[in-house]
């Protein structure tokens, strides 16, 4: 394993280099992995694996999804079939429905786990939350998780584009002495870019913390922010979308990904680069205090308590488009839309 210096901190990684895609599929070669669940990891994680030359069947309820499953070359039958039938035959489990999902399902996952067979996640949610979930893996089982740190949609657009996502990994149980080659060789056959290791406790809290945070909650919230105060001050939508949201995706945020913020600074105005210095601490200590409460809200089980109720109600699915569209709807995002139809390459 590479001992990388994070800023001063040495942590453990595993790259393509060290664990290269032959030492996986060696690894996993006597396998079939089972993923079951087709929504935006499983397509991503199946699809993947499929081209890099593993053993893949995909288990998913009959419908929508199916179809789709159907239409990406999954053959009913062969290798696509109702849930419990690829449970049966799968020997690595990927249980991939929704964390909420995977409450419903477990007793039926549970039953297939047949001594030998291994457990695999996504997320630390189910394991972590087990009093909550009801999820307690059997004693002989390997239970293990890698999490792309990304949509499985960007999981699968990366691959596509031989480029790959990190991920982490992490080993919950050890029944056959060698859970954690197979976790690694995992998170190699889903096409991640390089592994970092975690535990189930900290790869669920940091995820839940950075999903609500920068990634998702945070960024809207500071977007709507500023959008709002731009518009109460006469600007027109597109001046205001174009100065909070636009110019940040197109052109600034590439530029951070590429050579970190420092660069991204270096790279506009002196008038930019002396207000944002000036500027960044005081957003840093505003909005601190609420991240701490996020930080607590997740450590105190009440995120997941919220995620479970909420996600398990009858009629989510159709409050959730509404919450949806009400962003959607939003004046911002209607200037988004017709912001995005002006770029070139869409015309
Ligand atoms: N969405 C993402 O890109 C990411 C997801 N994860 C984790 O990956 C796991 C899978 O998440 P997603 O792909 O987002 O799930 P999803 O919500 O997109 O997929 C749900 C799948 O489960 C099926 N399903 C839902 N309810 C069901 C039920 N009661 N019985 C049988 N099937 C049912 C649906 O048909 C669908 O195929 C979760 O643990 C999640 O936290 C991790 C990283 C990113
Ligand atoms: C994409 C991802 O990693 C998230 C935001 O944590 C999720 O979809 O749960
Ligand atoms: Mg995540
Ligand atoms: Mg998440």
């Amino acid at each position: 394993m590479a001992q990388i210096n994070f800023g001063g901190t040495v942590e453990n990684v595993v790259t393509r280099e060290e664990f290269p895609l032959e030492t996986a599929l060696e690894t996993l070669k006597n396998e079939t992995i089972a993923v079951i669940g087709y929504g935006v990891q499983g397509p991503g994680q199946s699809l993947n694996m499929r081209e890099n030359g593993f053993n893949v069947i995909v288990g998913q309820r009959k419908g929508k999804t199916y179809d789709k499953a159907v239409a990406d070359g999954w053959v009913p039958g062969e290798t696509l079939f109702e849930i419990e039938e690829a449970l049966e035959k799968g020997t690595i489990i990927c249980f991939l429905l929704s964390d909420a999902a995977q409450i419903e399902l477990w007793p039926t996952v549970k039953a297939a786990l047949k001594p030998g067979k291994s457990l695999y996640f996504s997320h630390g949610f189910g394991v972590t939350y087990k009093e909550k979930t009801g999820i307690v893996p059997p004693a002989d089982v390997d239970v293990f998780l890698v999490a792309p740190k990304g949509s499985g949609t960007s999981l699968r657009r990366l691959f596509v584009e031989g480029k790959g996502l990190n991920s982490s990994f992490a080993v919950y149980q050890d029944a056959s002495g060698n859970a954690r080659n197979k976790c690694i060789a995992m998170g190699i056959g889903v096409g991640s870019g390089y592994l970092f290791e975690t535990d189930f406790y900290k790869e669920v809290t940091s995820d839940l913390t950075g999903e609500r945070g920068t990634l998702m909650g945070a960024i809207q919230g500071i977007f709507a922010a500023q959008y709002e105060v731009l518009r109460a001050n006469g600007h027109s939508p597109s001046e205001a979308f174009n100065e909070t949201v636009e110019e940040l995706t197109q052109s600034l945020m590439p530029l951070v990904a590429e050579n970190g913020m420092d660069w991204m600074y270096a790279n506009c105005s002196t008038t930019a680069q002396r207000g944002a210095l000036d500027w960044w601490k005081p957003f840093r200590d505003a909005t601190k205090p609420v991240f701490e409460q996020l930080y607590n809200s997740v450590k105190t089980q009440e995120q997941a308590e919220i995620s479970i109720t909420r996600n398990s109600q009858p009629d989510y699915r159709e409050k959730l488009e509404v919450e949806l569209a009400e962003l959607r709807d939003s004046e911002m995002w209607q200037a988004g839309a017709a912001v995005r139809n002006l770029r070139p390459e869409r015309s």
